[in-house]
């Protein structure tokens, strides 16, 4: 029988159907993090419960800790030590490996899992933090939990899980330079709403995904919850397996050989059906932005804001009219009349090499326009050394960025750090919803070669102006 990706995989981790949909699922790896991973190993630990396998652990620091050079337990978030030092102390009792705040393998989750080779192809893993779906990129089941259910996955290495339908997302035709994975998954949403992966998992296919570098691939994957779905994924190919080849957790000698033998058949079959299918041409999409409160709040970075949508009677659309006035823009403004008070590159989203990689170039012998606060979070603390030893720490600081230590930041207010009152910021994040970033700050969601050229204009700028 012709199966699809993602059945493929379910299949191999069926312990046992239960009713209807829904199945216990094997869980290969399960990811933590210090703000609700801390959470499920108390709880479990005082139901006194115990880790069942710690070697399918691993934990680590991103959420809370401050990203200041030079930083240690203490936060600028209210009670964040708190969590710090209960992590440790939990991963210590449990056994469980950490990354811990100053560890030259520390980074935010889903950026420091396909580096160090710890998600793989063919696997199941979960994290209690929804963007665990950038994971689909090296062709793993990847999905985000909730804490209860992190316990349940710690106590039993199962988790009952109904199963999502099967969406296609195809990506053909070619991207125009510097366009990027962020403005593709953003007109994705725009086009489609994001709601329209509700109850899918979704493949993402196609000649331009081929195309994509795994990087680029994890940004893509990274979005598909603010898509609304369980997850996505992408078939692993030759790229994935060269990319995982001797990273540390990768397996070695033999046992690599196996698993690349195993990893080559994960693909759906040409014959397979798929409950949706979508298919993007790649000539439609340029640099995009969003001008509102949503993901789906999306046009083109050179582009107007749009009209105010109608409800399906016939009247302005409540939604629109809120997002227009919380982000102070209104139908047919210019993007690139808007004035920025910050850039930020960083997050799970775009915090990679590749991405400061871009915004080098464009940042190369340029500076941020006066009165912009502009910072850059590395997304590990390998990424961090790279960028160093490539010299792109000192292009960004003569530019006018900060350089930090590595974590999620300012991609999430949580109390502490944050853009300020009403702050416009234009962010290489994944989020836009009200006060992400900072009380009623306003973010302007792009890629990080938007950011940069941003940056330097001091308003919403194309990066096609500036290459
Ligand atoms: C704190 C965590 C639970 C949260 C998530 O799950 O997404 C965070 O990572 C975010 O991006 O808002
Ligand atoms: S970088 Fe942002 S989106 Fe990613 S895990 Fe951290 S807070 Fe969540």
């Amino acid at each position: 029988m012709a199966n699809t990706l993602f059945e493929k995989i379910w299949q191999q981790h069926v312990v046992k159907n239960l009713e209807g949909d829904t199945s216990l699922l094997y869980i290969d790896r399960i990811f933590l993090h210090e703000r609700t991973g801390s959470i499920a190993l108390k709880s479990l630990s005082a139901d006194g419960r115990k880790v069942v396998n710690s070697d399918q652990v691993f934990c680590t620091m991103d959420h809370i800790v401050d990203t200041f050079v030079g930083r240690n337990d203490n936060t600028l978030m209210p009670s964040g030590k708190d969590f710090i030092v209960a992590t440790r102390e939990a991963c210590a009792e449990a056994n469980i490996k950490l990354f811990d705040v100053n560890d030259p393998q520390q980074g935010i989750v889903h950026v420091i899992s396909p580096e160090l080779g710890i998600v793989q192809p063919g696997c199941t893993l979960v994290c209690p933090d929804s963007h665990t779906c950038s994971q689909g990129a090296l062709g793993a089941l990847a999905w985000g939990i909730g804490s209860s259910e992190a316990e349940h996955a710690l106590a039993t290495k199962t988790l009952r899980v109904t199963k999502p339908k099967t969406m296609k997302v195809e990506f053909v035709g070619e991207l125009a330079d510097v366009v990027s994975a962020k403005d593709m998954i953003l007109h994705l949403i725009g086009q489609y709403g994001a709601a329209g992966g509700a109850g899918y998992v979704i493949e993402f296919c196609g000649p331009a995904i081929d195309n994509l570098e795994i990087e680029a691939r994890l940004t893509l994957c990274n979005m598909a919850v603010e898509f609304s779905a369980f997850s996505g994924l992408i078939a692993p190919d030759a790229k994935a397996i060269a990319y995982l080849h001797n990273r540390p957790y990768a397996p070695k000698g033999e046992q690599w050989e196996r698993a690349v033998e195993y990893w080559k058949t994960l693909y759906s079959d040409s014959q397979a059906t798929f409950d949706k299918v979508i298919t993007i041409d790649c000539a439609d999409i340029g640099p995009t932005i969003t001008w509102g409160t949503s993901p789906e709040h999306t046009c083109s970075v050179n582009g107007v804001v749009p009209e105010i949508r109608l409800n399906d009677n016939g009247l302005p659309d409540q939604s629109y009219i809120r997002a227009m006035d919380y982000m102070q823009v209104s139908p047919n403004m210019r993007l690139s009349d808007l004035a920025i008070d910050a850039a930020f590159i960083g997050s799970c989203t775009n915090s990679r090499i590749s991405d400061l990689r871009i915004a080098a170039k464009i940042l190369n012998g340029r500076k941020v326009a006066s009165g912009v606060k502009a910072i850059c979070v590395p997304g590990s603390t390998l990424v961090k050394k790279q960028a160093e030893q490539e010299g792109i720490d000192k292009i960004l600081i003569e530019a006018g960025f900060e350089w930090r230590e590595s974590g999620c930041s300012m991609c999430f207010y949580a109390g502490g750090e944050n853009f300020g009152y009403q702050k416009r910021v234009v962010t290489s994040t994944n989020r836009n919803f009200e006060s992400r970033q900072g009380p009623e700050t306003r973010s302007h969601l792009a890629s990080p070669a938007t950011v940069a050229a941003s940056a330097i204009a001091g308003h919403l700028a194309d990066p096609r102006d500036y290459l």
